[in-house]
């Protein structure tokens, strides 16, 4: 039987975020690769950007092709691998090996990096080549984020990566606003890659937490999204207005001021949707609940006389070719009266829980009276739509009711069926429908009658009236 909920909407923008998981994962890895084959041919602009600023160190490009290689496997079909990605573990494990480097001033893993030579000669030429405290924090907390989306902790996957994020923000602003303190030795295309790399991995974790919530198709979803961009996009205009305007004003104060608000702005707008979301999912419930209950039958659960003018006045509309069927419980005044209203009520519960069970998910029963039901069988043949009410009338005579048909005996229906091939409109049809029941009733009760037919006959009497 046909079910009667509201339209449920898509999650567009999860499926976009989930399926770019890979993609991301590939352009990571290639850039990476792009910056290292920079290296082995001596094209600088592969690895460094800009003349005199910084490069992206051998290890920053290696980290991110081990990063772009989890994100690929992310999807992977074997648990293992989609949980524990070894690559993330890699880049945990190198990138925490790099921020002790740095802290202690220590050789560790750079002793094991390519193109050692390339980055001690740009050094002794006093040129920036390394990868920085920044650097491996942004690719040591994302890796951790990665891990902890492999094992479905989303929450605490998007808080990391959240964190992570701050580092290619601050380098980016740091660009803008001429403040070589804020990306220090990270590079421009070091900025990209975890970029890249972080959007990557949050959007692994679309379907959870305050993303989901920020990506819902819902109206929390789309005041998120808004609230994000403006949030972003204000702080940061202004901030560049006002640096350019004011000379009284340090750049570094409003860079400071710009990334705390917008990453302020952002974080409250994250916790605020997944609130939104919460009541909103509570709303959507509800509503779902009240439009399933307005076209329910409250005795018997079937569809009402509304949803069934809905379903059948689409099919209508649209053209549809479908059989109507008009089912009548045969002297059902008299169970009422014999047995009383109770045992009515049971009995018409009983009906229609055969009807129920014996038309397919995309066809309609609903009771559209006190003892009428109807069924709509869309793109059906003459053949199936007889055999169907032939089946109803033969199993209605079966149905073991214990009040009522042990005492008083079996109960019968009568069926009047009409065609539409979707030229009739609703009344003309319910009409046609009708009188083929009324032919039913008439012809001595518990039989099927088919309005072409009644059709036919009556066309033969006239034309045996006008021959006569
Ligand atoms: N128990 C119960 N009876 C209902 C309900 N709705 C309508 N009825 C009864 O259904 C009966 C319909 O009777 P009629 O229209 O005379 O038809 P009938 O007795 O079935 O006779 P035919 O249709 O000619 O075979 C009336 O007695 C109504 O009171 C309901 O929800 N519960």
């Amino acid at each position: 039987m046909i079910s009667h909920s509201i339209e449920r909407k898509q999650w567009h923008l999860v499926d976009f975020a989930l399926r770019s998981v890979r993609p991301l994962g590939f352009i990571a890895f290639m850039l990476g690769a792009l910056s290292l084959l920079g290296y082995a041919l001596g094209i600088d602009v592969l690895y460094r950007p800009v003349d005199d600023g910084p490069a992206t160190h051998p290890l920053t490009a290696l980290t991110t092709m081990l990063m772009g290689c989890g994100m690929v496997t992310s999807a992977s079909p074997l648990p293992l691998l989609r949980r524990l990605s070894p690559c993330f573990l890699l880049a945990l494990v190198v990138t925490c090996l790099r921020l002790f480097e740095v802290a202690y001033d220590i050789s560790l893993v750079s002793r094991f990096m390519p193109f050692r030579q390339v980055v001690v000669e740009e050094l002794q030429q006093g040129k920036s080549n390394s990868m920085g405290f920044n650097t491996a924090a942004m690719f040591f907390l994302a890796a951790l984020s990665a891990l902890f989306a492999g094992v479905r902790w989303s929450n605490l996957a998007q808080l990391f990566a959240s964190i992570a994020l701050c580092f290619p923000l601050v380098a980016f602003v740091g660009y803008i606003y001429g403040q070589r303190d804020f990306y220090g030795q990270m590079s421009l295309i070091t900025a990209t890659f975890g970029l890249i790399v972080i959007i990557g991995i949050l959007f692994s974790t679309a379907n959870y937490g305050a993303l989901r919530a920020m990506l819902s198709p819902y109206l929390s979803g789309t005041i998120a999204r808004l609230q994000s961009i403006l949030g972003t996009i204000f702080p940061y205009s202004l901030g560049f207005a006002l640096s350019t305007a004011t000379a009284t004003l340090s750049g570094k104060v409003l860079a400071v001021y710009v990334i705390l608000t917008s990453w302020f702005i952002v974080l409250m707008v994250g916790v605020a949707a997944i609130y939104q979301e919460q009541i909103d999912q509570q709303r959507r419930r509800l509503t779902r609940r009240l439009s399933d209950v307005a076209a329910l039958d409250e005795l018997t659960d079937l569809p009402n006389r509304r949803k069934f003018h809905d379903f059948i006045g689409q099919k209508i509309s649209d053209n549809v070719q479908h059989w109507l069927l008009l089912i009548d419980i045969d002297h059902f005044k008299r169970v009422n009266d014999t047995a009383g209203h109770d045992v009515g009520d049971r009995v018409l519960q009983a009906v229609a829980t055969e009807l129920a069970r014996r038309c397919a998910s995309d066809e309609l029963v609903a009771r559209v009276g006190g003892e009428e039901f109807a069924v709509v069988l869309p793109h059906c043949s003459q053949g199936r739509a007889w055999q169907l009410a032939e089946t109803i009338r033969e199993s209605v005579m079966a149905l073991t009711i214990p009040e009522w048909t042990q005492p008083h005996g079996i109960l019968t229906v009568s069926i009047g069926l009409v065609n539409n091939n979707g030229d009739l409109e609703l009344t003309e049809s319910y009409r046609k429908a009708d009188k083929a029941l009324y032919a039913a009733k008439r012809g001595g009760r518990n039989r099927c009658c088919m309005s072409e037919e009644l059709e036919t006959a009556s066309q033969r009497a006239v034309g045996q009236e006008v021959s006569a």
